[in-house]
């Protein structure tokens, strides 16, 4: 199976790629213009990412990967979920839909890892097992309670200007989820949206707002970046930023509101997914 997942050799502060050597930039190239997304190195083929930054229409030629300080690394193909349709309730108000946010990138040529480029740990690996000193006998649900637990779980995103920075959040998992759910009805364009449920799915993972402390919020270009839970000095990749009720990077001025709030897809929620399409990867899925 894949060696060792997850794993930074930069101790220094400063934003350096040793520090997140897992971190990609996407440039999707169209007429329009270039529309840039994050993502994470999860196999020497493969780097995960969401859906939306990609429009059906949109060839794999026309999409270039910065990684390891090499750009316009060449793309194989995208592998979307087959449940994602920005589209699908267009009819009851809702303009974007992002359940199932959540794409594969195959690159043409495979990774060679360095110390500044490595792949993250993905949930139910035997890879994550190790890098959590559990035992070999642990399951899928217990790395699932042993990372996700019904609380206000500590992690962190990764906003790049021209250094990477680690951005501290708190997803809220237990008794603040509602609260930090609710809060997607202010988002634009979800004025109609009758109830949560409608717009926020079991696939996401809830972060921002003010309690229990102030958290960063992303912005649409972080969208596709992972959600990491950095635990024992190893890296493991839980969600891939998806959306937010507020792009503080057009506002950047006015301090984040209490309802801020950024929604991720939890990597728990498409593991049959995850592992067909990674099946030979040798990332050895339990
Ligand atoms: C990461 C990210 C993606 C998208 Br798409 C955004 N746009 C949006 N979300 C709901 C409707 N439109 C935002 C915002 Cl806003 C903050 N972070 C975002």
């Amino acid at each position: 199976t894949l060696g060792l997942c997850g794993i930074a050799w930069g101790h220094q502060k400063s934003g350096h790629y040793e520090r997140q050597p897992w971190h990609v930039t996407i440039n999707v190239i169209r007429s329009t213009g270039k529309e840039a997304c994050k993502g994470a190195v999860v196999s020497e083929y493969f780097l995960l990412t969401a859906a939306h930054c990609f429009n059906v229409d949109d060839q794999a030629h026309s999409i270039k990967v910065d990684a390891g300080g090499m750009k316009n690394r060449e793309v194989d193909a995208v592998y979307f979920h087959p449940d994602y349709d920005i589209n699908r309730k267009k009819a009851e108000g809702i303009p974007e839909f992002y359940d199932y946010d959540i794409a594969l990138v195959k690159l043409k040529k495979k990774f060679i890892f360095s110390k500044d480029l490595r792949p993250i740990c993905l949930p139910c690996t035997e890879a994550t097992t190790r890098a959590l000193r559990l035992p070999t006998t642990t399951t899928c649900q217990q790395q699932e309670k042993e990372l996700l637990p019904e609380k206000n779980v500590k992690a962190l995103f990764v906003f790049q200007d021209k250094n990477l920075i680690q951005k501290e959040v708190y997803i809220k998992n237990g008794e603040m989820k509602e609260n930090c759910e609710r809060d997607a009805l202010k988002a634009q364009g979800y004025e109609k949206v009758k109830q949560v449920s409608d717009v926020v799915t079991p696939r996401f993972l809830c972060t921002g707002g003010t309690e229990p402390n102030v958290d960063p919020n992303t912005c649409k270009g972080d969208s596709g970046g992972p959600l990491i839970i950095h635990k024992k000095s190893r890296f493991i990749q839980v969600g891939v930023i998806s959306w937010g009720v507020v792009d503080v990077c057009k506002n950047p001025k006015r301090l984040a509101p209490s309802h801020a709030r950024d929604f991720h897809i939890n990597l728990f929620q498409v593991l049959p997914w995850l592992q067909e399409k990674l099946k030979d990867e040798d990332l050895g899925f339990l």
